[in-house]
């Protein structure tokens, strides 16, 4: 951690001491711990959250929870955020956080891809992080405004987070004919500057967020 990285952790809210486990955990057991969204990250997710107040949230990937604790921590209570997770071997681990988590209780886990669970879940969403695999974004996005054919899981005032949409500074780089990661997230990206229904802005914070809102 450089001292300007440690200067912005030491003056924000810390990380709570749970979280804080999760994260290391993570890093000890994980196959790409990397994906992690952190103390920072999460804080600002917990933050939009009490700032927006959704009744109803989705996160498309969970991994090993922390985003979704975080989020949680900001609900209103009788909110509830669906997480959805493809990998099935992260169950037990990201169960055994939300239980043990005084937020856990406001979050839904289902084990699949998000293409196939969040049109099933019914309803519309308030708040949408999404953060599952880069080569999806653009299915992801075509499924919550309706644009694959279906309904849309998103309505008028509702905000869409997507996470990663600098990939490491790969999409100002030439791209490599089989990088579909960086290929898919510029499709993503240019997909939501071009659409008239959104207004969003790029936020430079880790690997980048894309802030969406739906007008
Ligand atoms: C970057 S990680 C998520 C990190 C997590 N949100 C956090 O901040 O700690 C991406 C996760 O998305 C999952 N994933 C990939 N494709 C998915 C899909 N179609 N539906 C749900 N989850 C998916 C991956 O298995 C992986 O665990």
């Amino acid at each position: 951690m450089d001292a300007l990285e440690k200067y912005v952790h030491d003056f924000s809210e810390p990380e709570e001491e749970l979280l804080h486990e999760l994260d290391r955990e993570t890093n000890l057991r994980a196959v790409a711990p990397r994906m992690i969204s952190g103390h920072i990250q999460g804080r600002l997710l917990e933050m939009l959250v009490r700032m927006l107040r959704p009744r109803r949230a989705l996160e498309i990937g969970t991994f090993t929870g922390y985003s979704a604790l975080s989020m949680a921590a900001g609900l209103e209570e009788g909110a509830e955020l669906h997480t959805v997770e493809v990998d099935d071997e992260l169950e037990e681990f990201i169960r055994s956080y939300f239980d043990r988590s005084p937020h856990g209780g406001k979050i839904r886990l289902h084990i699949g891809s998000a293409l196939d669970i969040a049109p099933k879940l019914g309803g519309e969403f308030d708040l949408v992080f999404i953060d599952g695999d880069k080569r999806e974004y653009p299915a992801y996005y075509r499924m919550l405004m309706g644009d694959d054919g279906s309904k849309a899981l998103v309505h008028s005032g509702s905000v869409l987070i997507a996470d990663n949409i600098l990939w490491s500074g790969k999409v100002v780089q030439p791209v490599a004919h089989n990088d579909r990661h960086t290929q898919a997230l510029l499709e993503f990206n240019r997909m939501v500057v071009e659409d008239a229904r959104v207004e969003n802005v790029i936020v430079p914070l880790r690997d980048g967020l894309n802030l969406i809102r739906v007008k």
